[in-house]
């Protein structure tokens, strides 16, 4: 079986160095590309001073559109506004896309899925194996205890994450409404601040952002006198970069079509 060819989009970001990492460490999946800011100092250097290894063969090059081609296979952990953009180039060239950005607009999720019709797309909150499962169990319990427990959902994050209340804690408020029958945006509580008592039946969400964390979620089921908490902890970006290369070797040949990590696990 022929390696994936995988081009990192913002290769220069949190993510996009652990995805550098997580390409070359894979030994079905070869690094075709590597993509930064235009003027960025990285640029037309070796992608090894990224990942401090040896020389890659991959050149940092500021222009995605000459990297895209139908037989590699995108990935785009970087912001709405420039991942957009980095989409409609992949429909241009027919390029599979694996996409882990988050905080995106209802209207530019719209666009995502507009792409989609016409090349694959895996997009997800979270790519680690972990949270993928917590989804599952999160829907078990809100099947167990929906009915009688306040639901709170807490996410920590590093002080530099710009979107919040994360990605994947709006997917686990997601699979609690979808389980409810209900819509997340008519249960959910974004915010408490003043005279702001519990209203029955909502979803409260809360957010912390502090120092270097990679990333913390809990969702509790609190009932009188008892309380049970589900969490999942990622201790390193890892997590996320090599379920994105499992997701790029898995999308590789499959037919245009909107995907998520839980189709990528069979979960
Ligand atoms: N789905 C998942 O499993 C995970 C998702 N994420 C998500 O991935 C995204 C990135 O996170 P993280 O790596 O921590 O963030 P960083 O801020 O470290 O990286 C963002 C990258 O995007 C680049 N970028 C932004 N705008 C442009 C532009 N206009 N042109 C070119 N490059 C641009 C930045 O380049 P520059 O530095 O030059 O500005 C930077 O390299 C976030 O949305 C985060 O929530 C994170 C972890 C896991
Ligand atoms: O920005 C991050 O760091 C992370 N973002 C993702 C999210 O918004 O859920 C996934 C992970 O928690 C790390």
């Amino acid at each position: 079986m022929s390696k994936t060819q995988i081009i990192i989009n913002a290769a220069t970001g949190r993510m996009g160095k652990e995805l550098l990492q997580a390409t070359v460490s894979d030994r079905d999946a070869s690094l075709a590309g590597a993509v930064a800011r235009a003027g960025h100092p990285m640029v037309a250097n070796d992608v090894a001073y990224l990942i401090g290894s040896e020389p890659q063969g991959v050149v940092i090059s500021d222009s995605l559109a000459n990297e895209l081609s139908n037989d590699k296979v995108l990935i785009d952990f970087s912001l709405p506004d420039y991942s957009m953009e980095s989409i409609k180039s992949a429909v241009e060239a027919g390029s599979p896309v694996v996409i882990g950005t988050t905080g995106y607009s209802e209207e530019q999720l719209t666009q995502i899925n507009n792409a989609s019709k016409s090349i694959p797309i895996v997009l997800a909150a979270n790519y680690s194996i972990g949270v993928n499962s917590l989804i599952g169990l999160v829907k078990q319990a809100t099947k167990l205890l929906g009915d009688k427990a306040d639901i709170e959902i807490f996410e920590a994050h590093h002080k530099h994450k710009k979107d919040a209340p994360s990605g994947t804690a709006l997917a686990l408020g997601e699979a609690v409404a979808e389980e409810k029958g209900q819509n997340l945006n008519d249960i959910a509580e974004w915010a408490r601040h003043g005279d702001a008592p519990r209203k029955e039946g909502t979803v409260g969400f809360s957010v912390l952002r502090a120092g270097d964390i990679v990333g913390t979620h809990d969702v509790v089921f609190a009932l009188n006198g008892e309380m049970v908490t589900l969490r999942h902890e990622a201790q390193s970006r890892q997590c996320f970069a090599s379920g994105a290369v499992t997701a790029a070797k898995w999308l590789k040949d499959k037919p245009v079509g909107l995907y998520n990590m839980q189709d990528v696990l069979g979960l």
